[in-house]
């Protein structure tokens, strides 16, 4: 029930730190992709795992095994996907399992495929029932059985189709039946970057778009990025407008700093949204518990939002627990906020850091 949904709207994809892809995300990715496993930074063992699965394939001149990718949002799958297929020298079709509603899609797609081709299989795990059965024949046998006629005189007609590999993408492994998961042949679990591997990221990107970053300023829009590539991408871009506008155009640590309070990004990636449910757990309800309800009246924002949108990111970084007696803030969050715990002594966890009362602390 929101029927003031014109304002007031930090939800997911216009959010700046939000990980999915927005527009403007979608227009600059493609020339952003790193082209080749060498390019390709960070997630060391899948690169190595696939590196080796790759090589053998085309050392022995077979079709490689069929890849599944799983990992949150903005962590480099279709990326992969498209390395992928450069690597095998071959060509890349590119759907997602909500495009799939019939098995009769299904069967279109990989009866035109060629040899050794890529069929890249986006959000895999949104694909519907009868389509997925029909998958299972296709990546064991290459051969589907496509159905014609209706009723009692419909008949299934054998069709075999080329070697294919199939690449599918997930962000919810969990949510595959085990009989598709256990067809593929390799599964890269992609994980969240380290910052080391974001300034990577980010140095590559700025060279090109052309903008001039020192290592200071990467690392300060780094540690603002979530772990996530398309995140570090994106802050780079909006850090890359304040310089042009407000400074020399180079990109240095004050420079991403001031740049990132302007658009309520702090130190640890934390947005508005973040900040304002942190707030409200310390602030009105000194920490916890407190039902999630309750939290999501005090920020004015939806439960759901609340739930879906803040709190995730705020139990990955230790700043929120859920608990079955209700929300409860961490030291780490007091911390954060440059707070004191309620009969904490003064010089306690937030001594280091009382006082700021912008709490724009610069982490370690
Ligand atoms: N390892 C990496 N090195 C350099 N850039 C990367 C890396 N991984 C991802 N990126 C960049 O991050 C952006 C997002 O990556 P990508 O689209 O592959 O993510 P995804 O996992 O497919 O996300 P989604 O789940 O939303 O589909 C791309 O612009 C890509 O250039
Ligand atoms: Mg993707």
């Amino acid at each position: 029930m929101n029927w003031d949904d014109t304002t007031d709207d930090l939800t997911a994809p216009e959010r700046l730190v939000g990980a999915s892809a927005d527009g403007e995300d979608q227009a600059v990715e493609a020339a952003l992709r790193p082209k080749d496993l060498g390019e390709f930074i960070g997630q060391e063992k899948v690169r190595e795992q696939l590196d080796l699965v790759l090589r053998a394939a085309r050392a022995r001149g077979a079709t490689a095994d069929h890849v599944l990718l799983s990992g949150a949002p903005g962590l480099g799958k279709t990326t992969l996907s498209m390395i992928i297929a450069a690597e095998m020298g071959a060509p890349i079709r590119i759907t997602s399992g909500p495009a799939i509603q019939h098995a009769g899609d299904l069967a279109a797609i990989l009866s035109s495929l060629q040899e050794g081709e890529v069929l890249f299989l986006d959000e895999i795990h949104r694909m519907s029932r009868p389509a997925e059965e029909m998958l299972y024949m296709a990546m064991e046998d290459f051969r589907v059985d496509v159905v014609v006629g209706k009723g009692p005189g419909a008949t299934a007609i054998p069709l075999e189709l080329p070697p294919f590999t199939l690449v599918g993408a997930t962000t919810r492994a969990g949510l595959l039946p085990p009989p598709l998961r256990d067809r593929f042949g390799f599964t890269a679990h992609m994980e969240f970057y380290a910052p080391d591997e974001l300034e990577r990221v980010i140095h590559r990107s700025a060279r090109l778009l052309d903008v001039e970053i020192d290592a200071e300023g990467a690392a300060e829009i780094a540690g603002r990025s979530r772990g996530t590539p398309r995140i570090a991408n994106r802050l780079l871009r909006r850090v890359r407008d304040y310089a042009q506008v407000k400074a020399d155009g180079v990109i240095t640590r004050e420079v991403a700093s001031a740049a990132l309070q302007v658009y309520e990004v702090d130190t640890r990636g934390l947005d508005r949204l973040d900040r304002g449910v942190l707030e409200a757990l310390l602030k009105l309800f000194g920490g916890g518990p407190v039902g999630l309800s309750t939290l999501a009246v005090a920020v004015g924002e939806e439960r759901e939002t609340v739930e879906e949108v803040a709190e995730p990111f705020l139990v990955r970084e230790g700043l929120l627990a859920r608990t079955p007696r209700g929300r409860i803030a961490t030291p780490a969050a007091w911390a954060h906020l440059g707070l004191t715990p309620p009969g904490a002594s003064a010089p306690g966890a937030a001594g280091r850091t009382a006082g700021n009362g912008q709490g724009d602390l610069f982490g370690a």
